[in-house]
């Protein structure tokens, strides 16, 4: 369904400046309701009845049933600039947020090289960012051993918070942490406010190493047993009680450690959880030999597991769903001899995060305030994106996605490079079969001006101050 057929008399020359979003559906908190959104200087400034706004027609557009909403925030995105810009850069990447209703990305501190794990490496990866941000993006920094005195340092620099990881992260440059590393991380952190997030997998070394073909999904499945996830998670829920510092777990692939963050929240643990898209969409039964694009780690695991995760959303036991977008070069990802155990771990979906999302959510018995909350609200309390002084977010201020729900499901599109210039096998062996809900656009607001970014072919619309063709908001 396209843009205009949906929507009301869209009079406004794209690119121009607005005043007033007028929709049927604008998504506020739990409700939906017919409204003129006010904007003023570039901030929404008012929400009025619809048709109350008095500002000019030549501001006002009017995108009829359309559904008008927070943009999506992914906090976990892996942008590898500088340093692996070949598997993803800040102009991909954010190219690729935009067309799926993205409006701020927060980018781990894990694979570019440097890492985000000292103050001047921050600088280093913020100067690497500006002047390629087409939506906003924030940041986070990291925990290795040995940096808690860079820590303090890198907040009142601006990164949104910490990631660690508790086994290999799959790069040198970015050594796991032991419970001593995370005792005085921890004790920096206390009274910050600031959050710790964890790859939550620890190092089975009772088990015996798994043998057999390494081109067979369950081999590597059984490789990273849902016991590593649960052992590590019950560390995080204790260091959580202990100093009392808001710890969140990324990527939960296992619904078994569920119970373990339900009693920790219930103790008093500032403690937070999210899922990935992958997890909810794919399941290790449909996973054939040899696909490594499927690998990420933790693994995605079965079908019950699956459903017991969506189970756990659905009762409020998850905070919110995210990309994990974690892109590497095709070779990376052993598509020859499709060997499980050496492929890079990770997988490509940030541009598809909504729709697919929604294509499961909306039979689910998910409302679209439910998506808002699990995709927008809930991360950016995570990454106190709301307004907490200091945090640093470059790039434009993007603001609403603007998409229609009830659109028939279509083949997903790649509409930016960053799924199809890098890893164009993955890309569509992964998501190319997926039909789901098609975003229509992202409004997104630069110098002045709005600028509706239609998806699908991600047309760039230039605002009018921007020097060439498709120069970046930012
Ligand atoms: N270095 C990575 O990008 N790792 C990521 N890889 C995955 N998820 O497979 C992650 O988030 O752990
Ligand atoms: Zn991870
Ligand atoms: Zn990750």
């Amino acid at each position: 369904m396209s843009m205009a057929t949906k929507a009301g008399s869209m009079n406004v020359t794209l690119g121009s400046r607005l005043s007033t979003i007028r929709s049927r559906r604008v998504v506020i908190e739990k409700t939906i309701t017919s409204a003129d959104i006010i904007i003023t200087d570039g901030k929404i400034s008012n929400i009025l009845p619809w048709g109350k706004s008095r500002g000019s027609q030549e501001q006002l557009l009017d995108v009829g049933e359309l559904v008008v909403m927070a943009g999506i925030i992914d906090p976990h995105v892996h942008v590898n600039e500088p340093g692996r810009t070949a598997w993803e850069g800040y102009r991909t990447a954010t190219q690729s947020a935009a067309a799926g209703g993205i409006t701020t990305i927060v980018d781990m501190p894990l694979n570019s090289l440097p890492p985000t794990t000292t103050v001047s490496n921050f600088h280093t990866k913020l100067q690497a960012a500006r002047g390629q941000c087409y939506v906003d993006v924030a940041f986070w920094g990291g925990v290795i051993p040995h940096n808690q005195v860079e820590l303090i340092p890198m907040l009142q620099a601006g990164v949104a918070g910490f990631k660690c990881f508790l086994i290999n992260s799959g790069v040198p440059e970015f050594p796991h942490v032991r419970l001593m590393d995370l005792h005085s991380a921890m004790s920096e952190l206390q009274g910050t406010r600031s959050v710790l997030l964890f790859h939550a997998e620890l190092e089975d070394t009772k088990s015996v190493p798994v043998t057999g073909d390494p081109t067979q999904y369950e081999m590597f499945l059984t490789s990273r047993p849902d016991h590593m996830e649960v052992a590590a998670v019950e560390m995080v829920a204790d260091l959580c009680l202990q100093y009392k510092v808001r710890c969140h777990i990324v990527h939960l692939s296992s619904a078994l450690s569920l119970p373990i963050i339900r009693k920790a929240k219930k103790a008093g643990a500032p403690i937070t959880v999210e899922t990935t898209h992958h997890y909810l969409t794919l399941s290790a039964e449909n996973i054939p030999p040899g696909a490594t694009y499927y690998k990420c780690c933790p693994p995605v695991r079965g079908h019950s597991n699956k459903e017991a995760l969506w189970n756990a959303i659905l009762q409020g036991n998850i905070d919110m769903v995210v990309s994990d977008h974690s892109p590497c070069t095709p070779d990376l990802k052993h598509l020859q001899d499709g060997d499980f155990q050496k492929a890079w771990g990770g997988i490509s979906s940030l541009q598809f995060g909504l729709s697919l999302f929604w294509t499961s959510a909306r039979i689910r018995g998910f409302s679209l305030p439910d998506v808002s909350r699990l995709m927008s609200s809930n991360p950016a309390k995570l990454c106190s994106l709301e307004g907490r002084k200091g945090v640093i977010k470059i790039g434009c201020d993007a603001d609403l996605v603007i998409w229609d729900p009830d659109s028939e499901f279509q083949k997903l599109k790649a509409a930016s490079s960053c799924v199809l210039q890098l890893t164009p096998y993955l890309g569509f062996l992964l998501w190319g079969e997926v039909v789901a809900t098609v975003i229509q656009g992202t409004l997104v607001y630069h110098k002045g001006k709005h600028v509706l970014q239609p998806t699908g072919e991600l047309i760039l619309i230039r605002t009018v101050d921007s020097p060439e063709p498709d120069a970046p908001y930012y």
